[in-house]
């Protein structure tokens, strides 16, 4: 384990934001710090950052305790906060090669250094530009070239890709797929695809609290559900389908049915055995695993 964190609670006034929360990420893999509005995700990265104090609990990085030893657990951790603070009037290099001195890093070897994360982040084309120049793409891309300067093992990525377009969005996540190689990542976000997407392990975090940790092939296997997918030429009515226990419409209307299932054999066999009694003509019965989405929901909304 590269970060641990270990029962770490957090009031803001008499609030409690972090609930004995508990987790841990590896080395080469990236995880997905998933929770709705307000569930303690920034606060948690914060506080492993060393911008923010806890009340109680532990972080340790690199088997550092990261709260009673912030200087030297710094210097092993890239921060990307929520809101990439940035200097607007600063140039590109300008401000790379400022954050490179921040880690005291040798002036023979800022220069090299910051020219290759220019490479690296695909700032070429805009490196002659002020930071207030840039689209919010490139300004991710300037804040993440910011977080890995000094190469650290551990990179915190606050909601990398919110307020992208949909090309900024796939180059940064392949980016963030790229720079992650060898280092242990957490990024956090709202959006399922993304997880999906670019991350191997998931913890969900709701109302302060931790609900689920894992790795994300883990989750969705282990919900030990499926759903069956059924489309037919006619319309259908649910009640014919009440011998199966969770049937609902599917995005298509009423000539798509999804059933939520435990037993996929048992069910396709009610399924088939109804579509012929009722002389039904049947487009396409499709398995599906639940995907992150539904599981999210079920797992927030059931706290
Ligand atoms: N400085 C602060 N003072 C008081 N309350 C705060 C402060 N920062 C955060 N909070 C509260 O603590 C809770 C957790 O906030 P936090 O920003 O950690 O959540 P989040 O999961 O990052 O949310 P979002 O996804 O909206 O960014 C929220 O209820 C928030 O209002």
């Amino acid at each position: 384990m590269s970060l641990e964190v270990s029962r770490l609670s957090k009031f803001y006034g008499t609030q409690k934001a972090l609930d004995q929360v508990s987790f841990s990420a590896m080395p080469g893999r990236i995880l997905g710090f998933l929770g709705p509005n307000g569930a303690g995700k920034s606060t948690t990265m914060k506080i492993i950052t060393g911008y923010l104090g806890a009340d109680s609990g532990e972080v340790k990085v690199l088997g550092e305790n990261a709260l009673e030893n912030p200087k030297l657990v710094s210097p092993k951790i890239g921060y990307l906060p929520e809101n990439n603070p940035l200097y607007p009037d600063m140039y590109i290099r300008e401000f790379l090669e400022f954050s490179a001195g921040l880690y005291g890093m040798k002036a023979s070897y800022i220069k090299e250094r910051v020219a290759e994360l220019i490479q690296k982040t695909s700032l070429f084309p805009e490196q002659h530009k002020k930071i207030g120049q840039l689209s919010k793409g490139y300004r991710q891309r300037v804040g993440l070239a910011r977080a890995l300067i000094h190469d650290p093992q551990v990179l915190i990525l606050d909601e990398p890709t919110t307020g992208l377009d949909p090309n900024q969005l796939v180059e940064i996540r392949h980016l963030i797929k790229e720079v992650a190689e060898n280092k242990t990542v957490i990024l956090s976000t709202h959006i399922m695809q993304e997880v999906e997407a670019i991350c191997q392990d998931v913890v969900i975090i709701n109302k302060g609290k931790i609900l689920a940790e894992s790795p994300l092939s883990e989750l969705k296997a282990g919900s030990g559900q499926v759903e069956l997918v059924l489309e037919t030429e006619e319309e259908l009515e649910l009640v014919w389908f009440e011998k199966l226990e969770k049937v609902r419409f599917g995005g298509k209307g009423k000539k798509q049915l999804v059933v939520e299932t435990s037993d996929p054999t048992e069910s396709r066999k009610v399924l088939l055995h109804i579509i012929t009694a009722r002389s039904l003509n049947l487009n396409s019965l499709n398995q599906t695993t639940k995907n992150l989405e539904t599981l999210f929901r079920e797992i927030t909304q059931n706290q």
